[in-house]
């Protein structure tokens, strides 16, 4: 096996009081982590505990989504996906960690300053139709009631703007009928338009799409598409569903409470000027510099506990003992 060449030798000298001063200088002059984000999680831990057993949600999740992107999250059942969504919308709090949403800071905030937060700067769509919207409430009084509990709006601006809603994502015609009038694509539609009444940074949904059939949840995510581009917000959305994972140009994998790898798709143009999805995985590397390796390359040569590692000019090699 080859030495790797970017381990500090041992006989390699301490560094001297200047050095560390230097790098003292350095540290303090560099920006906050995710500084530049809408989204930044950082050390991210959630531990659940019932009957005296622990489990281990979020298991230090590192994850920073920029302002204007539409992105997915998925993972397998239990990996933490829906535990992250719920502390990013403030529902829940996380154990240890840092996480801050459009400059909030979800690990600080008071119980009012929490309240707020929920009805102005984040929006919720659950997977369950019947859990977004109240039943005895029509279409547009349901858009109304987050404008009317977060107050500030005139009357009639507010209700301009739950019909402008209501039209941008196609249920303009529902206007006037409850939930059990509507189908359940067109609930989740005006689901969406109840979510971004007050103007949220961030729009968070859950499995969307999860109790429609494909047709009706490829139009459900059209919608959030249409949404991000009209209105420039944010868009996060957990699914299991690969169609809707493939259709954004980020997607994040969460494995044992952890963001473990992210594919990015871009649009690219080739020799002949044709333009086609170009799509790349990338292993996260956290801010320690610790990159998960997928489990099928570890099994494939056999790496356990221990790998070498060589430093070239334009890559790391990582080599089994
Ligand atoms: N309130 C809770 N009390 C105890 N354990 C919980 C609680 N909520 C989640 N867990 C546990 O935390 C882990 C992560 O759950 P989470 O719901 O975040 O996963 P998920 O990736 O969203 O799964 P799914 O795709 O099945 O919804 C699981 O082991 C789950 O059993």
């Amino acid at each position: 096996m080859t030495t790797p060449s970017s381990a500090p030798s041992p006989s390699s000298p301490p560094p001297t009081l200047e050095e560390l001063r230097a790098r003292a200088a350095a540290e303090r002059g560099r920006p906050a982590y995710g500084h530049d984000a809408v989204i930044a999680c950082d050390r991210l831990v959630r531990i659940f505990s019932t009957d005296g057993v622990e489990v281990q949600a979020l298991q230090g999740l590192d994850l920073t989504v920029a302002k204007g992107e539409l992105m997915a999250l998925v993972g397998a059942s239990g990996s933490g996906k829906s535990t992250l969504l719920q502390i990013l919308a403030g529902l829940d709090v996380p154990t240890a960690g840092r996480s801050t949403v459009a400059g909030n800071d979800l690990l600080a905030m008071d119980a009012k300053a929490r309240l707020r937060y929920r009805r102005e700067v984040v929006g919720f769509v659950w997977q369950q139709t019947a859990r977004n919207l109240l039943p005895f409430l029509t279409a547009r009084q349901n858009v109304l009631l987050p404008m009317q509990l977060a107050g500030g709006r005139p009357r009639r601006e507010r209700a301009a703007r739950a019909d402008a809603l209501l039209e941008l994502l196609g249920v303009g015609d529902c206007r006037d009928r409850r939930p059990e009038q509507m189908s359940g694509g067109q609930q989740q539609r005006v689901a969406i338009a109840v979510a971004l009444a007050n103007e949220p940074s961030v729009l968070l949904a859950d499995e969307p799409t999860g109790e429609l059939d494909s047709e009706t949840g490829a139009q459900i995510f059209e919608a959030f598409r249409n949404v991000n581009t009209e209105l420039a917000t944010t868009v996060v959305i957990v699914t299991h569903d690969p169609m809707v994972a493939g259709e954004v140009r980020r997607t994040v994998a969460i494995r044992d409470g952890r963001a473990a790898s992210e594919v990015l798709r871009r649009l690219a143009t080739d020799a002949d000027g044709q333009e086609a999805l170009e799509e790349r995985e990338y292993a996260m590397l956290d801010r320690a510099g610790r990159v998960q390796l997928p489990r099928q390359f570890l099994e494939a040569l056999g790496m356990e506990h221990r790998v070498g590692l060589e430093l070239e000019s334009d890559h790391i090699g990582v080599w089994p003992e």
